[in-house]
Parts: C-alpha cells; structure tokens; sequence
C-alpha cells in the first residue's frame, strides 16, 4: 500500500507508531505533505524512528508533488490543509480520509470537496474519530426526523487558546462551566481543533444547523468526554465517551488515532468492520 499522510504532528505520528503491527507488513511507500519550514525535520524524524514503517519515504510540500499514486490519502492536519490539498487529490481519483471534518462546516467547502470527489470518481471518507455510534446515526438519518444534540466536556487545558479563554479563567475555574451554546456549524468553525466530533454527527444526522452543540470546560472531567443522544422515530440513544487525551496534544482524543487506523485497516485487509 502506498500511503499519503497530510501533516506530521500528534496524530500521524501516534498513527506510524501503530502502523507496522496493525498491518503486519511496510508499507510500499510513505509519502508525507509538510508545511515547508518541517520538510527537513520531517525527514529526519522518518529516518531516526520510522524506518520500519515504509520501504520508501518522500516528504513533499504539496499534495500534487506526491510520487506516484497514492492508494489512500489521510488528512490529519487541521482545517486548513483540508482546503489546500483535499479537492486536488480528490479530483485526481485519490481516496482521501479528512480527519479535521469541521472544515465541511464551511458550505463552500463542503460543496468544493463533493464535487472534487463526483468529478475524480472518488471517496470522501470521513472517520467516527474521536467517538463512536455515528454508524447507526448516519443509517437512522435516511428515515428522517432525526435530532441530536451533543455535549463535548475538556478539561480547562485542553481549551487553552480557543474563544473559550475569553468566557472562562481557565487556570482558575474549580467547576464545570458550559462557555458555549450553538449550533455544530458555530461550533466547529470557532473551535477548529476541538469540534470536529459534532461536524461528524451534523454530516452523520441532521446537518449543521440543526445540530445542538454545547462545549464544557470542567477541571474535574476524566478525559475528553463526548456526550450526545439521538432521537428519531426508529430509534433512540445516548453516548457517553470518556476518551484519553493524546500525549502529543490535550485537545485531541488518543482514540482519534485509532479511527484513521481503522479506516487503514478496513483499507488493506480482507473484513471490513
Ligand atoms: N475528527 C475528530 O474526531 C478529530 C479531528 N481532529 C483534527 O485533527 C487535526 C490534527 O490533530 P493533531 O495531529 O492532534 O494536531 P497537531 O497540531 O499535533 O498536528 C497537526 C500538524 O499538521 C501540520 N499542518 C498544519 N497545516 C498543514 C498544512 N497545510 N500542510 C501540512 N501540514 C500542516 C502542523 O504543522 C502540525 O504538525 C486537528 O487540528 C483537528 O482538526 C482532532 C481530534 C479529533
Ligand atoms: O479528540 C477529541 O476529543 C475531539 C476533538 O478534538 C475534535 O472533535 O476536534
């Protein structure tokens, strides 16, 4: 398999980690899209703790200077590496798995990536991440009235550096304080790497703007907690996820990781599950 990975942070890197178990074999080629200033790092870090992963490497600084064909692309760098690279791969029949799923919260976006994906023949493949159900949800939605609401709860740090620090002292706060109340579609573009989970259930359900969203700082959370429950006239449910943070990043879920390697997995196995 020849593999593309869009951004080399706390998910791609947790990701390669993983790989060679998970698959049980290299990959035939890794081929990694930085930011320029990381190109040379980057090629560092795959020759010192990589090496087992690929029998070839290329670090490139667009998605169309990749080598070859990629078999998959996985986009694990944020919103805006979404708009730069995404459409372009899609279009040349690339299948791509975008992590960062708030960019579709943008609806020139969303339109862009589908039309790029109907134009190139190919998939758009946007994984649980961070939480799970969101199979039944997308499954129940083709019936239709179908309603949910979320509630995503950090611990105060995993907030640092977001609109959040201008409703709550994140440093200071002792209990729980809901600093944010609105739709997935507010939600996902205010809070770009911390919302991505109520644009899945949005794009899974009832569309960005019928989304309830509310977003939790609360010194006392046992992790990154998801909360949603759905209700529609077949079926209804309620999920709590308690997820661990990442080692590399406290606002992203470990399980996130563990997402894009399943869709890998289902890629390049024989069961797809
Ligand atoms: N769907 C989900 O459940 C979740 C989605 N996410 C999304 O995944 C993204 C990545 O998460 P982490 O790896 O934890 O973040 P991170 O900040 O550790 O890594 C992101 C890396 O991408 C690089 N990057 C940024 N823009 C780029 C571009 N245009 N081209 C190439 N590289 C670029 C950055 O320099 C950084 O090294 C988050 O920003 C968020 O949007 C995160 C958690 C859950
Ligand atoms: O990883 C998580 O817990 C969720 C997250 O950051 C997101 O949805 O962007």
């Amino acid at each position: 398999m020849h593999l593309g990975l869009i951004g080399f942070g706390n998910i791609a890197t947790t990701l390669l980690e993983l790989l060679p178990e998970a698959l049980g074999r290299p990959l035939e080629r890794l081929s990694v899209v930085s930011m320029p200033a990381d190109a040379e790092p980057v090629r560092s870090r795959l020759a010192r703790d990589f090496s087992a992963v690929a029998r070839a490497f290329s670090v490139v600084c667009s998605s169309d200077q990749m080598e070859g064909r990629p078999d998959l692309v996985v986009e694990c760098a944020g919103h805006g590496a979404v708009s730069s690279h995404v459409p372009g791969l899609l279009r040349a029949g690339i299948d791509v798995v975008v992590v960062s799923v708030g960019a579709l919260a943008e609806p020139r976006i969303e339109a862009e990536l589908k039309e790029a994906a109907r134009a190139g023949n190919a998939r758009l493949i946007l994984p649980a991440g961070a939480i799970g159900g969101v199979d039944l949800l997308s499954a129940l939605k083709v019936a239709g009235d179908v309603k949910v609401s979320y509630r995503g709860i950090k611990p105060p740090a995993a907030w640092a550096g977001t609109p959040a620090e201008r409703a709550v002292d994140l440093e200071r706060i002792r209990t729980a304080h809901v600093f944010f109340s609105g739709t997935a579609r507010e939600a996902a573009s205010a809070y770009p790497r911390n919302a991505n989970v109520a644009a899945t259930l949005a794009l899974a359900g009832p569309g960005f703007d019928a989304t309830e969203v509310t977003l939790v700082a609360d010194p006392s959370a046992p992790g990154n907690v998801h909360e949603y429950s759905v209700a529609s006239p077949l079926a209804s449910y309620a999920v709590r996820i308690e997820n661990r943070p990442s080692a590399g990043n406290a606002k992203t879920s470990v399980s996130t990781v563990y997402s894009v390697l399943r869709e890998i997995r289902n890629r390049a196995g024989p069961l797809v599950i």
